[in-house]
């Protein structure tokens, strides 16, 4: 699958821009504020219906104009798809397919894949759990078309049970039908997500395993873990167990809105004991692993976006990760630097053909 024609209007800091991409690597480089991220973002619209960076749709528009507009071409499986989405101030975000309006954006994830490496993916490490559970909802709903669904449904239970818990501390009444209710509810499609998160978890962590190994040549050893109240105890028995903490508290205290992930390094937490470097190459060895699962599950590549990707990493890891790139790994690359002669250089040094753009001002030129 690839991107073959992205163009837009009034997105963020263009007014208006169009190009035709190549099947393989496509460079776009410019100086600080050039445009470069906003323009691998429109991609981030076209396949996952939202920007990556910043959930307010309104302030992609570009200021001073009262809508935006992105449109790409695809061609998946020989077959041309047909994207566009737009967005007017203070109205519903609209998004077609080969010109017809989706119904649910939801329909769309997981059919044009892609996978993003920024450098605001650090809130993946040093954030709250929220963020992880974030990275593993999106690659799981990627796949699987009813796991947005389920996520909803658990959390629309969740929050109407946390609302009965106010409700019995302002009432003082407590009505032990209803809570059971909820439990059997939040227990059940609790349940499902978590069977989902650990099945994926088992075979996703030997991936990543992999791939740092890969990227660090075997320089430090580190530990992707899945972390869940649910492994210990099943859901139904954790909810009556916490059910008076969680009175005294008025919300939930067990459940899968507590998952989390934890990653290490030489056994201690890479947020306070990786260096910069280390940290990066984790994240990009979780987008890469997340890369190789899409592409399993799914039969064909995804697309891969590299923001700003060589900034930190040592002459070594970069050689490692552009190796990936020359065998064949990858689909269509999109890869965003500040300097023509870096990317020329190494990619030259892998004989590998890129496609330059350059950017400046809002403006892309091939
Ligand atoms: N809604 C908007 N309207 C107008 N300009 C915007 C809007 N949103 C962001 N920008 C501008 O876009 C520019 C940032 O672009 P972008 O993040 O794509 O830069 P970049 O080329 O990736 O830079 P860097 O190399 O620093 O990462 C900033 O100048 C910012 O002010």
């Amino acid at each position: 699958m690839h991107l073959q024609q992205l163009s837009f209007l009034n997105f963020k800091n263009y007014t208006e821009a169009g190009i035709t991409l190549s099947e393989g690597v496509n460079a776009f480089v410019g100086n600080n504020g050039a445009g470069k991220t906003n323009l691998l973002d429109a991609v981030h619209y076209l396949s996952l219906c939202k920007s990556y960076f910043n959930p307010i749709d309104s302030q992609q528009i570009k200021q001073g104009a009262d809508f935006f507009m992105i449109n790409g071409v695809f061609v998946k499986n020989g077959q041309k798809e047909v994207v566009a989405c737009s967005i007017k101030r203070n109205q519903k975000k609209q998004f077609k397919r080969n010109k017809k309006d989706y119904q649910r954006l939801a329909d769309h994830i997981g059919l044009l894949p892609l996978v993003m490496v920024s450098p605001y993916d650090i809130s993946i490490i040093i954030e709250g759990s929220e963020e992880r559970r974030k990275f593993i909802d999106n690659v799981i709903s990627q796949t699987d078309n009813q796991y947005l669904d389920e996520l909803i449904a658990y959390n629309r239970v969740l929050l109407n049970r946390n609302t009965l818990l106010k409700q019995i501390s302002d009432t003082g009444r407590y009505d032990p039908d209803l809570m059971a209710v909820l439990d059997e509810q939040l227990a059940l499609s609790g349940t499902r997500i978590f069977e989902k998160r650990r099945g994926f978890m088992e075979v996703f962590t030997p991936i990543f395993n992999q791939h740092y190994n890969f990227i660090s040549d075997g320089a430090e050893e580190v530990e992707l873990v899945y972390e869940s109240q649910l492994l210990k105890d099943k859901l139904e028995v954790l909810l009556n167990k916490n059910l008076e903490r969680d009175r005294i508290l008025e919300r939930t205290t067990a459940g899968i809105h507590k998952d989390d992930l934890s990653f290490n390094i030489h056994t201690l937490p890479m947020k306070k004991f990786g260096s910069q470097g280390q940290q990066k190459s984790f994240l990009i060895a979780l987008k890469l692993a997340q890369y190789t699962f899409l592409t399993q599950k799914n039969g064909f590549k995804p697309l891969l976006l590299l923001d700003d990707i060589f900034d930190k990493l040592d002459e070594g890891r970069v050689t490692k990760l552009m190796q990936m790139v020359s065998n064949n790994d990858f689909g269509q690359v999109l890869i965003t630097d500040t300097s023509v002669a870096r990317v020329e250089g190494i990619f030259k040094a892998i004989d590998v053909e890129v496609q330059l753009f350059k950017v400046a001002g809002g403006n892309i030129d091939a």
